[in-house]
């Protein structure tokens, strides 16, 4: 399909989903100099929060370095041009976490749920239209529920005042043909006023390919991250995905060249591990599982001798979501428990 001329949005998470591979410990410098140098890139959408947006900070989700309210108070004086986002999940931020934001600055605010409860944004989703904010809702496991299945949800956050929806693949489990069948349904289904997006991980590859087949079916704001840091694999890779738009005549209105040195200059140094597809993240992918479960995985896989795979694998046959992080620990001690049954009883058949 011909999309020259075409413009969209590009929405960047470095600050956001790469709290995740970060385990929320980014520094008020190293925020300030990442979203400075994207403003810098010709960014218009940055986010900034706790990986699992505002309020995460708790047990469950783990304790970031700096609250919301440092990360933002930092950021937002220092743009230009880009304006902040912050992202919500019902249940972790309250409504008073939305006001702290919107007094802060925060433009956009992504009210995030399971991509079959729209029905908890409302009251999230309300307020922030009332406080004129751009308002999204942000359907998440996307890949768990059916075309028409989310026309229905997204026709619940549209009727809330969302003025933009996003089919989010949390677990990078989709192809392009999933992407094109879930965002045309959409597309048809929404007011055509109402803005469509698409939020990649990039555990199958799929990444710049699912973004430009959202693109193609009516997409208008795109998610990536610098050098792809986020949970997972990671997120679409904002600088690729830069250089393809520029080659197809999408328009993006980011530098080729300074994106590129964002990712190489600024990102990369800080990872505290490769973000690459390895079997782990390339796990979450095939079998479907919540990007943000690989180092809780990782963690309980090691404390109970169990390997991460296997465990990944479990939660996805068991379809968890997120908001479940307390039965992963549970779910490795069950499988350390089966484990050492089979043994005994191998042991014992031997011995027979
Ligand atoms: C809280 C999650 O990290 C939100 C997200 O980026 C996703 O579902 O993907
Ligand atoms: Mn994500």
């Amino acid at each position: 399909m011909d999309l020259k001329g075409k413009k969209i949005i590009v929405h960047d998470m470095t600050l956001r989903d790469g709290m995740h591979p970060k385990r929320h410990q980014m520094t008020l410098d190293q925020m300030r100099s990442i979203a400075s140098a994207l403003d810098e890139a010709g960014v218009p959408l940055i986010e900034v929060t706790h990986g699992d947006g505002l309020g995460g900070s708790s047990v469950n989700y783990g304790f970031p370095l700096h609250t919301d309210e440092e990360y933002l108070g930092a950021v937002i004086p220092l743009m230009k041009k880009a304006k902040i986002s912050a992202l919500l999940l019902p249940g972790i931020g309250t409504v008073d976490h939305l006001r702290m934001a919107h007094d802060l600055g925060v433009n956009t605010i992504r009210v995030a749920t399971h991509c079959t409860e729209a029905d908890v944004s409302e009251q999230h989703i309300m307020l922030a239209r009332k406080l004129n904010m751009d308002t999204v809702g942000f359907l998440m496991m996307a890949h768990m529920n059916t075309p028409e299945g989310l026309v229905t949800q997204a026709k619940l956050m549209e009727s809330y005042g969302a003025n933009c929806i996003y089919i989010t693949d949390s677990a990078g489990y989709m192809l392009p043909d999933d992407v094109k069948a879930r965002i045309s349904a959409v597309r048809v289904a929404l007011k055509p006023e109402t803005e469509l997006g698409f939020h990649g991980h990039h555990n199958m590859a799929m990444g710049i390919a699912n973004s430009i087949a959202a693109v193609e079916c009516g997409a208008n704001r795109i998610d990536a991250a610098s050098a792809g840091l986020g949970a997972g694999a990671g997120n679409t890779p904002i600088e690729v995905l830069i250089a393809v738009c520029d080659r197809m005549g999408i328009e993006t209105g980011v530098d080729v060249w300074k994106i590129q040195d964002v990712a190489d200059d600024l990102v990369v140094p800080l990872m505290d591990f490769p973000i690459r597809i390895d079997r782990d993240a390339l796990t979450l992918g095939y079998a479907g599982v919540y990007g943000s479960f690989l180092l809780f995985a990782k963690r309980a896989g090691a404390k109970y001798g169990i390997p991460s795979r296997d465990l990944l694998v479990e939660l996805g046959r068991r379809g968890m979501v997120g908001g479940q992080e307390d039965m992963i620990e549970d779910t490795a001690m069950t499988l350390a428990k089966l484990k050492m049954q089979t043994a005994d009883k191998v042991h014992a058949a031997k011995a027979a």
